[in-house]
């Protein structure tokens, strides 16, 4: 069944393609129904983080362009939008590659995603949040960001993320060259911020990690979505087990109740 609630995101159909030559997505169907984690897997090229730059307005910044199709949140079109109209509707992207202002420090870093241009008690409670969640950051509010271990850095661009109180947080490789202790920080921040009532949809390399946080996941074969279904059925499939958790698999299993194969 559809999630047909008004604060769901709604893919349908979508083709996206970068200039003549590169279809980057096509025929998508995606929903990440309100209040959830939703994971988006597949192998390098697959199209995830076009995905994302679709949702959060950020496509056009890389030359691409929806071809077919509707993108949907809290029943409005985000077709074409920029990113200022995507945040305004609730929806904030965190890039791959944490790129932070290293020039400025941990504090105007968050300033910067903040939405007053002064210090506006919306903007400090949105910063009481934010350090909350990362006390590391509170300890540093004026090194400069440059200066941040790597793990830091994901955690500040999260938090500058999070300035803007999204309701849709869309999270492109969170844990990409971390250490496994950062990783499972990363894991259980996620957690605590879907927790606070923010959707999530996450792409994430490390597949083992995504399936465990999310309700339910799509994987992404060029372009395509080749198999979906709940989290957990999912991670049963010898398919995923294979291509994204690295198991062996002796024998063929059935695909798992509840798996689509196709979308
Ligand atoms: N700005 C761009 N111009 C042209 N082609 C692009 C551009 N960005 C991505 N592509 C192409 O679109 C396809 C999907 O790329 P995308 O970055 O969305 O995949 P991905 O699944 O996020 O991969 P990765 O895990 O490597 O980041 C690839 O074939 C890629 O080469």
């Amino acid at each position: 069944m559809p999630d047909v609630s008004p604060e769901a995101l709604h893919i349908q159909d979508l083709d996206v393609s970068y200039g003549q030559s590169v279809r980057a997505l096509r025929g998508v169907t995606l929903t990440v129904p309100a209040g959830s984690v939703v994971a988006l897997l597949g192998a390098n090229g697959a199209g995830k983080s076009t995905l994302l730059r679709t949702v959060s307005g950020t496509l056009r910044m890389h030359r691409g362009a929806i071809t077919a199709g509707s993108v949907e949140y809290a029943g409005r079109k985000l077709n074409g939008a920029d990113p200022v109209t995507a945040v305004r509707a609730g929806v904030v992207q965190v890039p791959e590659g944490r790129r932070v202002f290293g020039a400025l420090t941990v504090d105007e870093n968050l300033r910067a995603g903040g939405l007053g241009l002064h210090r506006s008690r919306r903007d400090n409670a949105a910063r009481d949040r934010v350090f909350g969640l990362f006390p590391r950051l509170a300890e540093r509010t004026n090194q400069r960001a440059g200066l941040l271990s790597g793990g830091e850095q994901q955690m500040l661009a999260i938090g500058r993320a999070l300035m803007a109180a999204p309701k849709l947080l869309l999270l492109d490789e969170p844990s990409l060259g971390l250490a496994p202790q950062m990783v499972a920080r990363i894991g259980e921040v996620v957690t605590e911020i879907n927790r606070q009532g923010t959707s999530v949809l996450l792409v994430e390399q490390n597949a083992a990690m995504a399936l465990e946080l999310a309700g339910h996941a799509y994987v992404l074969e060029v372009g395509e979505v080749r198999l979906s279904g709940p989290a957990a059925e999912l991670a049963r499939t010898d398919e995923v087990r294979r291509l994204y958790l690295g198991e062996e698999t002796p024998r063929q299993e059935p695909v798992a109740a509840g798996v689509e194969k196709g979308r």
